[in-house]
């Protein structure tokens, strides 16, 4: 799998002085690194990555221990250097020399003229280094437990935050998130052989959410050692914004408040911001009605947005996108499919994925398509309109409840991403997202609903040959399927109305019989009994 080839062939040709200049880059330069010679691909030779090329005498020294009273932070401190990266917030889609900006310092999130942020990076600073350099750098931290970049998102900290302080970071070894060949759901349900599911659920609290959280949480920790007015950190959520949020803020010790709509969340997403001591707010009202109210108090108490209206939020999740490349040794896969709901996710993806190919890692970038339930689809329906007309919609209930958002706040983003590289916007139905859901889990998923709706759009665009059989397909799996037994539990015993749940998987009741079982379990053999060989 491209992602294990990731993991082993960094580090084995690098010398030791190579090793420590690439987790810390503005350390004294190695011989041969890009700023002193320019570069070449036998620096790091990915063919010398077997065990046995890691035993020769080339291979580096293993480092030695931290001394015992030394912990990773006292140890990142040492490695401290200055470096001249730096980010600040400008309107969104303002241009490099918009002469509106705000130090990320700063608590806002608007625009003077009420539109949204972005966190715009130094491209210059950042371009004095080569792509080959950014890749070797970001290749060499992969898996470690060096601080802080044994994180998926903090091995890009000059892409991401790049001036705060290491010991500032809130972070959970978040990221380096397992991209899965989906090698029988590829080929028995939509004839391709490439298709890829990038699990960013697989998580500290079980969605991509610890991905930007971590960046925002970070900076809330900075901000109040800098005795900024934050008392607390709050956010609306359908479930996995304030799970994030709870994890994070409970790590480092920060009040956290969270707007959940009452009776539209699952128990599992529920009981996160419980059992992590947020004040937890349930409220009479669906996600945009939250989301409503919790940008009218955070505009009048000191407590700091955590929502992805938030730009820090978009920092650290477009790292997904950077990972993606990564695991496919820098390779550009052709498509993308990310589930859509507050927009946030779409524009960070392309984002991630505009920066490799600004600052020189790859020379293209995917097609993104953005999945939605058609049970809340104002961006499907926008899209649909040739981009004439968007109207918020109300939006009904689905199975996909992460995503039941009528109002999303990052449509000018989504749009923009979407333009910008030849996007494409699906729906699913609550039946097509479950019988996808379910089929993906037949084949050793795991899946939750939104990424059920991901799969659709997939299907969709297979069946209209708009994504071709070879064409390399990642689709992005948003959450833990754990977060969402309840909707399964209710389709395999078909205890949905008026869906035909074409996949359930009954349970078989037997008495405790030993003939009993041995009749059932005959039935059962003969019909999965391989064909006889001719
Ligand atoms: C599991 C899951 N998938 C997808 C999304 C959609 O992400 P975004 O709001 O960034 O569009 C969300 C949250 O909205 C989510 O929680
Ligand atoms: N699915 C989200 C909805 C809010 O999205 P955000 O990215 O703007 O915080 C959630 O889990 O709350």
């Amino acid at each position: 799998m491209a992602s294990s080839s990731l993991f082993h062939s960094s580090l084995s040709s690098l010398t030791p002085e190579h090793t420590a200049f690439y987790q810390n880059p503005t350390s004294k330069p190695p011989p041969n690194s890009p700023l002193t010679v320019s570069c070449t691909s036998s620096t790091v030779d990915p063919s010398s990555s077997s065990p046995a090329a890691a035993t020769t005498n080339n291979s580096p020294p293993l480092k030695s221990r931290r001394a015992f009273d030394e912990n990773i932070r006292d140890e990142a401190r040492r490695h401290r250097a200055p470096h001249n990266f730096s980010a600040k917030y400008v309107p969104f889609n303002s241009g490099f020399d918009s002469p509106e900006s705000y130090s990320l310092d700063e608590i806002v999130y608007r625009s003077r003229s009420g539109g949204l942020l972005d966190v715009q990076h130094d491209l210059d600073a950042l371009g004095k280094f080569d792509g080959a350099y950014w890749r070797r750098l970001f290749d060499s931290r992969v898996g470690k437990t060096t601080w802080p970049y044994g994180s998926g998102v903090w091995s890009k900290k000059e892409w991401v935050l790049p001036e705060i302080d290491d010991d500032d970071i809130v972070s959970a070894f978040e990221g380096n998130s397992n991209l899965f060949w989906a090698e029988r759901f590829g080929k028995q349900f939509l004839g391709m052989n490439d298709l890829w599911v990038k699990h960013c659920g697989i998580s500290h609290t079980g969605s991509f959410k610890d991905l930007g959280m971590t960046v925002l949480v970070s900076q809330v920790n900075h901000l109040r050692k800098l005795k900024r007015p934050v008392v607390g950190v709050g956010c609306a959520s359908t479930g996995d914004t304030s799970a994030a949020l709870s994890a994070y803020c409970a790590s480092a010790g920060i009040p956290s408040i969270v707007f959940l709509p009452a009776n539209k969340i699952s128990m599992a997403q529920l009981v996160q911001p419980i059992a992590n001591g947020a004040f937890v707010l349930s409220i009479d009202t669906d996600f945009d009605g939250c989301m409503k109210l919790i940008r009218e108090i955070t505009s009048e108490l000191p407590i700091y947005l955590a929502n992805s209206l938030n730009s820090l939020r978009i920092e650290g999740q477009k790292t997904a996108a950077i990972e993606i490349l990564q695991q496919f040794d820098w390779e550009v896969p052709d498509w993308v499919i990310v589930p859509g709901g507050n927009l946030g996710n779409i524009y960070a993806f392309y984002k991630g994925f505009k920066m490799c190919q600004e600052l020189g890692l790859v020379d293209r970038i995917p097609r993104l398509v953005c999945a939605q339930a058609a049970n809340a689809n104002p961006l499907y329906l926008y899209y649909k309109s040739g981009w004439k007309d968007f109207k918020p919609v109300k939006a009904n209930t689905t199975f996909a409840s992460a995503i039941q958002i009528g109002d999303p706040v990052s449509i000018d983003r989504a749009v923009y991403a979407l333009k910008q590289c030849d996007g494409i916007v699906e729906e699913a139905s609550e039946e097509e997202l479950m019988d996808a859901m379910a089929q993906a889990d037949s084949t050793g998923m795991f899946i939750c609903p939104h990424t059920g709706v991901a799969l659709t759009a997939l299907d969709k665009l297979r069946k209209s040959g708009v994504i071709g059989a070879g064409d390399r397909t990642v689709v992005v799996s948003t959450a833990h399927g754990l977060k969402f037994t309840q909707s399964k539990i209710d389709y395999h015993a078909k205890a949905i109305p008026d869906m035909a749940c074409r996949f359930a998987n009954l349970p078989t009741q037997v008495k405790a019989d030993f003939g009993e079982v041995m009749d059932v379990l005959k039935e059962f053999l003969l019909n999965k009994a391989p064909p006889k060989s001719k």
